[in-house]
């Protein structure tokens, strides 16, 4: 048997025969419909498109024969790729060549051959060939039906490979249509976001603005967003700020209710979404119920079939995370890669809300430090005038300045130590604050020395009956310390805003009552409404 032998070409001419994308590819009407017409013109029962791979033949359509492919080396069509033309073997019993092929000696009993090169830019990919049982001749005019039919089939596989070339085009124009709009999809959820934060502050808000669509680009079924809140001595949590509703039953519904009411905290982390935030690693699952850190779902919770947990962070610490669950097919790096640069601006977001808050609060205390006495938590001498005049400013008269004075205050001192004048100092305070009226003032102008407002609308019954009060509470003492008791008196000096007065002229004329009181023996009340 004479084995085919492979042509100069064959590396470039097997290249251009994979490019064509026929090879293993499904039957096929158009080429059938060649070889089913070849057979019936030239009544030959078998006709074959064979097209010749690396190793073997492989027939892209076949009539009157059901294999579909045979090894290279006993294939008659090898030999047409091999010489590039036209193989006619009127009987293979008569031809050394094929006498003891497989093909001839077995089925399918090869005796009459003929194969026409299917020839593509130049490249002979296979053969059309038509097979008989016996032997038999075939007319110049029939082998020229067999060239024309030929032809057909190579035009038949160019426009194959058109299609082909037309189909994975438009489908890479559709993929990059998609990556177009996710992409956009993504900078309008990362603008979107720092757009509501800028003008509100408002974290939760900015989280619930996008997330509707965040899930749309992740297309996943629900999810959620929380800060990361940090504790002294205790453990993180997770306060919720935008969170799917698959609510399932009354609890569940109830925390629902209370995340949108108010706040919605989560505090237990030792689960799967917690391991994001206490792992500070993106948490990918297609598996949940096989995840080392699954603790299952509360009955009645819709089933988990995948999770993703996303750590927000600033600065490489996490400030929050996002969860997501149920994209059909699973989650993979390239939704971690979609996101990141939304979870960075949320982090950062996040952050920048922290410090705002952290502003804030140190603003507050600095604001209290300076209006506030330490020791008692009065108004100081500063804060007492500044609120006062503001008063003094509001209503024209009729408004009383008390100068309220501790008696003999340094024998507290002497006697009891200072940490008992202390003492008294706060409870004295405490005591006035509990008896004067919400809109009075009270300040600690200095020592032992107190000053009170009585502002409008204050009438003369009750300004001497809240100076009794105050003068009898001072008195009614002893305080405790310690196993001490510590009896104190006050004296104190009052003055009546007249229309025109002045701060400055209030306090001269409270300040000689207050004198006039001390002068006349202590523990009692001088000047206006003070008898
Ligand atoms: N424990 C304590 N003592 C204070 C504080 N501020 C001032 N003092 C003391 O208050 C005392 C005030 O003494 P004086 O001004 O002589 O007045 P007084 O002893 O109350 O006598 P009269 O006012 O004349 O009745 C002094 O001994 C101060 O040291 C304070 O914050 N804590």
């Amino acid at each position: 048997m004479l084995l085919p032998q492979a042509p100069k070409d064959e590396a470039a001419r097997q290249t251009r025969l994979d490019a064509i994308g026929l090879l293993d590819t499904d039957r096929s009407e158009r080429f059938d419909r060649l070889t089913k017409l070849v057979s019936q013109i030239l009544e030959i029962p078998i006709a074959l498109i064979s097209l010749v791979d690396h190793n073997r033949q492989w027939f892209k359509s076949k009539h009157g024969i059901d294999v579909c492919e045979t090894e290279r080396s006993i294939s008659f069509c090898a030999h047409v790729v091999s010489n590039q033309e036209t193989l006619l073997i009127t009987d293979t019993l008569k031809d050394p060549r094929f006498v003891d092929n497989p093909l001839v000696t077995g089925a399918p009993y090869i005796r009459f051959y003929a194969g026409v090169p299917l020839i593509l830019d130049g490249f002979t990919l296979g053969t059309l060939c038509v097979i008989d049982h016996k032997p038999r001749t075939l007319p110049a005019h029939q082998l020229q039906i067999l060239e024309l039919m030929a032809r057909i089939v190579v035009d038949e596989c160019q426009l194959w490979e058109l299609i082909k070339q037309h189909e994975q085009q438009t489908a890479l124009q559709l993929q990059q249509e998609h990556y177009r709009q996710k992409k956009n999809l993504q900078l309008q959820l990362i603008n979107q976001a720092q757009k509501i934060f800028l003008q509100n502050q408002d974290v939760k808000s900015a989280c619930s603005d996008i997330f509707d669509e965040l899930l749309e680009l992740i297309g996943s079924q629900f999810g959620f967003i929380g800060q990361v809140f940090h504790q002294l001595d205790k453990p993180p949590f997770l306060r919720i700020h935008h969170i799917t509703d698959i609510s399932w039953n009354a609890l569940s519904r109830a925390m629902y209710q209370q995340y949108h009411e108010s706040t919605l905290d989560f505090h237990n982390l030792d689960n799967l979404f917690g391991q994001a935030v206490l792992s500070n690693t993106e948490i990918i699952t297609n598996d949940p119920a096989q995840h080392p850190f699954s603790r299952g779902v509360p009955e009645g919770h819709p089933t988990l079939h995948c999770f993703l947990g996303i750590p927000l962070r600033h600065a490489g610490q996490v400030k929050g995370m996002m969860g997501f669950a149920n994209k059909p097919g699973g989650y993979s790096q390239a939704d971690i890669e979609w996101l990141t640069p939304i979870s960075d601006t949320l982090g950062l977001l996040f952050h920048a809300r922290n410090s705002e808050e952290a502003r804030l609060k140190a603003e507050s205390e600095l604001k209290v430090l300076a209006t506030r006495d330490p020791l008692t938590s009065l108004f100081n001498r500063r804060a007492f005038i500044d609120q006062c005049e503001e008063r003094l400013e509001a209503v024209a008269e009729g408004q009383l300045l008390v100068m309220l004075d501790l008696d003999h205050f340094k024998q507290i001192n002497d006697n009891y130590g200072h940490a008992a004048g202390d003492a008294v100092l706060r409870h004295i305070s405490q005591s006035m604050q509990d008896h004067l009226r919400q809109q009075d003032l009270l300040g600690r102008l200095g020592g032992e020395e107190f000053a009170i407002l009585l502002t409008a609308p204050i009438n003369h019954e009750s300004a001497e009956r809240i100076l009794a009060r105050l003068h009898q509470v001072i008195a009614e003492s002893p305080i405790a310390f310690g196993s001490q008791e510590i009896s104190v008196t006050a004296s104190a000096g009052t003055a009546l805003q007249h229309s025109g007065d002045q701060l400055d002229d209030l306090l001269s004329r409270a300040d000689a009552s207050l004198y006039q009181a001390k002068a006349e023996g202590r523990n009692r009340i001088c000047g206006p409404l003070g008898q």
